[in-house]
């Protein structure tokens, strides 16, 4: 191996397995390499069989990799079996590489070009550009979640400054306030006389983000706290968007013959996706109605919409519609998992809870939420298409190879965590005297949000919703958990189902 950063310079006939690339080393000198490269067919991986490929190690009942808990157990066999990289071979869809080393994925997602490729919630694309749409919507960007390429760029470059800039997202910190201490209202009511919480915690954290987000996509409350929710859109909305992320996973992700035949799971997604543009559409021209009426009070700061409108009329309608439909699941998971592991580590919750009376911006609310993305990310995978050849541990890798990044496998492997297994906030703390820090953790094992110029544009709205949030629970409450732990329903994310056996004492 060299030890030396390579840059491809000329790639010899695509037709070999084995291909011989001449390599421009990145040295002051430039010098000349040769090596062999091996095909990425080499790469180990079950066993494939003729036109099925290895689809029965996987869908087969008895399959030696055919998961139950649709996630962790299936990584630990390819793992354990065949080391750091694994080869997939899929029928109907681009081969896929697994990767489980944080090094490796570094070094992916590094050679990724300027329009980084997510292949993702393609029938959610379809429905956008095609279903019963014109002729000239087939063309236009339809929005980030669903968009490649140059569309994609288009996009995020009309509202990448306006979603980003924290003084955008932190103007709505009191409103996002307001939403955090009704729904501590809204948990003392709904508690036994014991203190046990006898709602349902998972569909309660929904109606939160839901309102949450909806302050900063829209710059208004929309009422999802109404007794037994007056809207019945509300909850449509929520369903709705839990089957997005089952169909994705479902649909995009699992052999299915969909862009051949409308098969009934299709048609159900076509469904529920059209339930969704309706309930976002009427919740955004609602929201533009009552602009039209407010008084042009030119002092006051514009809305994160009101910038979007006046920047593209029509990509302000999308990008809030997206902002509501991502913004609910991932917020309200990623509180769950964390009320969750403060539960379970009464000190580490006491400790959050002495530094927020003396200071509720302190650094370590922002390591407990970090520590628990690490161990409960809400997406435990993120994926990419190679937009180019290039080598990794000296296997050709084609241009189109899915790549799965295994980030929640890696997050909590001893080899990229010490302790990789514990809830030790104190490791993203560069202040504290600490064994875990400097630096024990590896920065591309745990990525949360997503990685580069493609990474989360929810993240500071994300933030701000949980910093929030979770001051104001520890704050009023002493939290503690009963029972077996909550149950994790992987689909396209990590949704926590319930059992949710909190306790909330008053403090
Ligand atoms: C804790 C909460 C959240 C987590 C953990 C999360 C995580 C992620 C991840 C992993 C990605 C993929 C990034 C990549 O491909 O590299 C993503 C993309 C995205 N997220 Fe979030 N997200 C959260 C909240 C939100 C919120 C609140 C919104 C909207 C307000 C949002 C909107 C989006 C959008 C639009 C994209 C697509 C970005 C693009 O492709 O350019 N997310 N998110």
């Amino acid at each position: 191996m060299f030890s030396v950063k390579l840059k491809p310079i000329l790639v010899l006939s695509s037709d070999f397995y084995t291909r011989k690339v001449s390599y421009l080393a990145s040295t002051t000198q430039n010098k000349k390499n040769t090596i062999d490269l091996k095909s990425w067919k080499k790469i180990p991986g079950p066993s494939s069989l003729p036109v099925l490929g290895q689809i029965h190690h996987f869908l087969l009942p008895g399959g030696i990799f055919n998961s139950t808990d649709g996630g962790h157990d299936l990584w630990d066999k390819l793992y354990n079996t065949y080391g750091p990289i694994v080869r997939i071979n899929t029928i109907f869809k681009p081969n896929m590489i697994v990767v489980f080393d944080g090094d490796i994925a570094a070094e992916m997602y590094h050679r990724e070009n300027m329009l980084p490729l997510r292949p993702a919630f393609f029938s959610f694309a379809y429905f956008k550009k095609y279903h019963n749409r014109p002729k000239d919507q087939h063309t236009k960007p339809s929005g980030l979640v669903t968009e490649n390429g140059e569309n994609w760029k288009w996009f995020r470059s009309k509202v990448n400054s306006t979603m980003l800039d924290p003084k955008n997202v932190q103007r709505y910190s009191t409103q996002i306030d307001e939403v955090a201490l009704d729904m501590i209202e809204r948990i003392r009511s709904l508690r036994d006389h014991n203190n046990v919480f006898c709602g349902e915690f998972d569909k309660e954290m929904n109606l939160w983000a839901l309102e949450s987000v909806a302050v900063i996509a829209l710059g208004r409350r929309i009422n999802c706290f109404a007794p037994k929710t007056d809207d019945v859109l509300v909850e449509k909305l929520i369903n709705c968007t839990h089957e997005l992320f089952e169909i994705a996973s479902n649909l995009d992700y699992k052999p299915s013959i969909w862009k051949y035949y409308a098969t009934k799971n299709f048609k159900n997604a076509m469904q529920v996706y059209g339930d969704i543009e309706y309930i976002t559409k009427h919740y955004v021209n609602m929201t533009l109605e009552n602009l039209k009426t407010k008084a042009n009070n030119t002092h006051e700061e514009k809305s994160i919409l009101e910038k979007l409108l006046e920047i593209d009329e029509n990509v302000a309608h999308i990008m809030s519609m997206d902002m509501l439909v991502a913004g609910i699941d991932t917020t309200s998971n990623t509180l769950s998992a964390t009320l969750y592991l403060l539960a379970t580590h009464p000190k580490i919750q006491q400790k959050l809870r002495d530094n927020i009376l003396l200071d509720p911006k302190t650094p370590y609310l922002t390591a407990c939420i970090k520590e628990s993305m690490r161990m409960r990310p809400v997406a435990g995978l993120n994926v990419r298409e190679t937009t180019k050849d290039y080598e990794i541990l000296g296997y050709n890798i084609p241009k189109g190879t899915s790549l799965l990044f295994c980030h929640q496998y890696m997050s909590t492997m001893e080899k990229h965590f010490p302790k990789a297994n514990e809830y030790i906030p104190e490791r993203w703390l560069s202040s504290e005297k600490n064994p875990m820090y400097p630096g024990a953790g590896h920065k591309f094992a745990s990525l949360p949000f997503g990685f580069g110029s493609r990474s989360c544009i929810g993240q500071r709205i994300a933030d701000l919703e949980l910093k929030t949030f979770l001051s104001r629970l520890i704050e009023n409450f002493e939290i503690s958990w009963f029972g077996d732990p909550p149950k994790i329903h992987p689909t396209h994310i990590n949704q926590v189902i319930s059992p949710n056996n909190f306790i909330f004492k008053d403090v």
